[in-house]
């Protein structure tokens, strides 16, 4: 896939990560409903669609020889196999959404945030790992989301510490306790890392004005 052409603009690659049941994909709607000016990278998976899942709007949902032609084709900006199925985020999206200066989210898992993290959009991306306040509340979480049997839930715990072992290569880390609190966290970060990265391009000549006007006053 080539994105050069994209990667010196200013879109954010916005990151959440988490183990299964933290709570990413609550945090991800309550972002999109405060800002309709974010892209949602609505992924490609394998696994069947859960009760109330929508085909193009909570994933598109594919076979497996469909994906894998996806990938052949180099449509996937990453992909992995996740808890047993493929996952992947169509590349397309993202770089229509990059062009149009919109910034784009992520909800993929530590495989998928690495890969778009060592990809030629590097420069965009702002990573958050999500952890629970308890490996107990987080069975809790999963068990009482109601929406996965007994041995997907087992598979998603068993899996849940190879997960949280990579919250350290993210920018930030939330703990995900109280949820309104864990909002106006992750909506400081954002907000923080679109204001550090409007003012960066003017930055170094408005620094140079002030050394000139330094030395001419005070030198
Ligand atoms: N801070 C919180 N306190 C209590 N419950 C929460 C909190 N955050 C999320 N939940 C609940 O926990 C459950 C799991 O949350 P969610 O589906 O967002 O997890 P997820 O990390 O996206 O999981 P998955 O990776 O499986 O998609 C949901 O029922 C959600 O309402
Ligand atoms: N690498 C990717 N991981 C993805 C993608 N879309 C979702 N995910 C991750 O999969 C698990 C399980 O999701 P679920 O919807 O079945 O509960 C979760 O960690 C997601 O973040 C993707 O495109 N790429």
């Amino acid at each position: 896939m080539t994105m050069d052409r994209t990667a010196d603009r200013r879109g954010l690659l916005i990151i959440l990560s988490s183990p299964s049941g933290a709570g990413k994909s609550t945090l991800a709607r309550k972002l999109m409903q405060w800002d309709e000016s974010l892209s949602f990278s609505v992924s490609a998976t394998t696994r069947a669609p859960r009760a109330g899942e929508e085909d193009g709007v909570h994933y598109h949902f594919v076979d497996v020889p469909t994906f894998k032609h996806m990938v052949d084709e180099g449509e996937m900006l990453e992909h992995a196999n996740v808890f047993g199925n493929f996952y992947g985020s169509p590349a397309g999206p993202v770089r229509k959404a990059i062009e149009a200066g919109r910034d784009v989210l992520f909800d993929v898992d530590w495989q998928g945030a690495q890969q778009i993290s060592n990809s030629v959009l590097r420069d965009h991306v702002l990573s958050i790992f999500i952890l629970p306040p308890s490996i107990t509340e987080l069975r809790r979480r999963l068990e009482s989301r109601g929406v996965d049997a007994p041995e997907v839930i087992a598979k998603r715990m068993e899996q849940s510490w190879d997960e949280i072992s990579h919250w350290d290569g993210y920018h930030y880390v939330l703990v995900n306790d109280d949820l309104d609190v864990t909002f106006e966290r992750l909506k400081t970060i954002v907000s923080a890392e679109r204001l550090k990265r409007a003012q960066q391009p003017g930055l170094m000549d408005f620094v140079r004005g002030l050394r000139a006007e330094f030395e001419e006053v005070e030198g």
